[in-house]
């Protein structure tokens, strides 16, 4: 990485590394042999369209058990995390390296009940990463806030730590894509007019501190007609981790729900063909740390 090419953002206080690799061959073709199957719950996930994504956790727990951004929105999207493999943890450490992350970051925003952590306990930073594949023109990211305290009324809190959040390109030429910003807009969660924008290099590193995140949304928007070829972002952040086991009952739960809507209704669809519930409806309140006291699960 050439330091002296950093640029910060005045305003968000984004950060562009443009050059902080200096060949991403063998990350995109890492990449590409990725299974990207374990992903669940994704499907139906508003903020991306066509954006295939696997995660995966520095932890190694078994079954693996991961909080992602989404959980904060809604429970129903749920993503299992396989452990880093090694390729993905030498990025991480050269990220902390480089750009001095420390091993431990404190918990500052308040987790949903469910999650191993609450607010000042340290969880070790990075220690989630998602891999996002585009592949041609229409694959987007609409605009969103990281699973932010706040970022979606109603909605359980955060399962972002409260550190920076880091995503490293790697694309084939031609593929590349533009991040935004945009502005909030009093009473209104649609996201306002755009406040940056960069067109994120091969090779490069885009840091979104914590504030921005929460200030912000930011988004991937439609490249223009035409483009082909793969643009993969491999998204590094620190968030606190959740029981699955819990979430998947959410789940469950509201499958059940929507399937005797459907039924009701006279629909034909089975489980998971009917509607969404409405984002950010409160889940009944259960609290880990009092599951454990009570020994469910
Ligand atoms: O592709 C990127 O660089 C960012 C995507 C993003 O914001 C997300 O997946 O949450
Ligand atoms: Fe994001």
């Amino acid at each position: 990485m050439d330091e002296t090419d950093t640029e910060t953002d005045s305003l968000t206080g984004c950060r562009y590394h443009p050059t902080f690799l200096s060949s991403t061959e063998s990350l995109r073709s890492r990449a590409s042999s990725l299974n990207y199957e374990f992903e669940s719950g994704n499907q139906t996930c508003k903020s991306t369209k066509k954006v295939s994504k696997a995660t995966f956790s520095i932890r190694r727990s078994s079954p693996p058990r991961q909080a992602d951004y989404y959980w904060g929105q809604h429970y129903a999207d749920v993503m299992r995390a396989e452990p880093m493999p090694p390729f993905l943890l030498d990025v991480r450490s050269d990220i902390m390296k480089l750009l001095n992350v420390p091993d431990f970051s404190p918990i500052t925003v308040e987790p949903p009940a469910i999650s191993y952590g609450k607010v000042g306990d340290s969880v070790p930073s990075l220690n989630s990463c998602i891999v996002n594949l585009y592949n041609g023109d229409d694959s987007v990211v609409t605009p969103h806030h990281d699973g932010q305290a706040g970022s979606t009324p109603g909605a359980q809190k955060a399962v972002v730590a409260g550190t920076s959040i880091y995503s490293l390109t790697a694309c084939d030429e031609g593929a590349e894509r533009k991040i935004q910003l945009y502005a909030p807009q009093p009473g209104s969660t649609k996201p306002g007019k755009v406040v940056y924008e960069k067109e994120l290099a091969n090779g490069s590193l885009f840091e979104l501190p914590a504030a921005a995140n929460g200030a912000y949304k930011h988004g991937i928007p439609k490249a223009p007609k035409g483009v082909v070829g793969a643009r993969y972002a491999f998204i590094f952040r620190t968030v606190v981790e959740v029981e699955m086991s819990v979430l998947e009952e959410r789940k469950r739960e509201g499958d059940r729900k929507l399937a005797e809507k459907a039924g009701k209704r006279g629909g034909e669809g089975e489980s998971g063909g009917g509607k969404r519930p409405r984002k950010g409806k409160k889940r009944g309140p259960t609290s880990l740390r009092q599951d454990k006291q009570m020994n469910v699960d």
